[in-house]
């Protein structure tokens, strides 16, 4: 059997160790072979593979990134060709096609699914936010780093007494800065979930430095925006592929609360630095087992499907399933935070 993969969206720790899995496992379980796609959907509409054997994912496991590379590509173009695809497919005897990816990735999964090309997904994302699985890789990852980032932030705005806002990534749901900001004890965490209150933002901060604390630690994700009517936030239209332009909604909260309050306010923004360098070593794993898994089900014939991570198991859920609804942040997760807050 032929493997074809490809890796799309936005990259995170732990892509390259599922292609290290896949070709591992297709090779010495199955004696199968791997062909890659480069950049996403790209190289399936270009013609742009390269054979991926073991010499090639040699060093891999630890490597952050993709060696496949990644890119975005108008979901448009996906769907007017599919012919092309079949036929790239065809002409490097792939048998079944493995895309890792995100919500976006996996929806062109499904299609192609649903259109009769055999696809088994794997779900990556910082964000956490793929249904039919209890987590995704690069997840952990992300929430380290925030952890230890917001960890430097405490002793920092102790000294000088401040209130510092981090902005951590998390477009439509909030795991990232809900994980974090447990972690690191902040005393404020805002999420896409719940559109924030500018005036109990405020008081929250007054109430906390008025009992005598000496800092503020606020943990918002990118995605966050205030009640309607409440403040404003700068609108930055949609990028080409139909995602919301943010502004630095950590920033403007900033602003208007130094303005209100009266407090030193500064906003860190974390960026891009959530995703890169090497997995954790729970990435590292729950990478390898999905690859492992995937590969498993692809010489099953079990196609139309996407692995899981259920518990400590690994699972098979159908990708139209998985790619119906976004996973957000329930409000029983949310309320947890209340003992820890304020
Ligand atoms: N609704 C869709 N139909 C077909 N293809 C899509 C769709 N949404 C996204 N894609 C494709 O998947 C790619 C990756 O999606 P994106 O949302 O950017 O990243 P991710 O896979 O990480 O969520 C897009 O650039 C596009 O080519
Ligand atoms: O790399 P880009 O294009 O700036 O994208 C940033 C977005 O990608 C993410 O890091 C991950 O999102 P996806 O997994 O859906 O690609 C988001 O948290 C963030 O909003
Ligand atoms: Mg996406």
């Amino acid at each position: 059997m032929r493997i074809g993969v490809l890796t799309g969206g936005g990259d995170c720790p732990g892509l390259n160790a599922v292609l290290r899995a896949v070709v591992r496992t297709a090779e010495k379980q199955y004696g199968s072979d791997v062909v890659g796609f480069r950049n996403g959907w790209r190289g399936l509409l270009d013609d742009d593979a390269m054979p991926l054997d073991r010499p090639m994912v040699h060093n891999l496991l630890t490597r952050g990134g993709t060696i496949l590379g990644s890119a975005r590509v108008a979901p448009e173009k996906i769907r007017d060709g599919l012919g092309r695809m079949r036929e790239v497919l065809d002409a490097h005897g792939v048998d079944v096609l493995v895309p890792i990816g995100g919500e976006g990735t996996l929806t062109a999964a499904a299609w192609l699914s649903s259109e009769g090309v055999p696809v088994v997904g794997v779900p990556k994302t910082i964000d956490n936010d793929i249904d039919g699985t209890d987590l995704t890789f690069g997840f952990d990852t992300a929430v380290s780093i925030a952890t230890d980032m917001i960890d430097r932030l405490h002793t920092t705005a102790e000294s000088h007494q401040r209130v510092l806002l981090v902005e951590v990534m998390g477009r439509h749901a909030g795991w990232i800065a809900l994980n974090s900001g447990m972690a690191a004890g902040a005393h404020l965490m805002i999420t896409p979930e719940e559109p924030f209150d500018i005036e109990e933002v405020c008081e929250l901060v007054t109430a906390r430095f008025e009992r005598g604390h000496r800092h503020v630690i606020g943990v918002i994700s990118e995605g966050a925006t205030p009640k309607p009517g409440t403040m404003p936030l700068r609108d930055g239209g949609l990028d080409e592929f139909g995602h919301r332009r943010f502004t630095g909604v950590a920033q403007q909260l900033g602003e208007e609360l130094e303005r209100r309050t009266g407090k030193e306010v500064r906003t860190t923004v974390l960026g891009h630095v959530q995703r890169g360098g090497t997995p954790t070593s729970f990435d590292r794993v729950l990478a390898t087992r999905f690859g492992l898994h995937a590969t498993i089900a692809a010489h099953e014939g079990h196609v139309g499907q996407m692995v899981a991570l259920h518990g400590t198991e690994i699972a098979l859920v159908p990708l139209a399933d998985a790619v119906a609804r976004l996973k957000t942040v329930p409000p029983s997760r949310l309320g947890e935070t209340t003992a820890f807050t304020g």
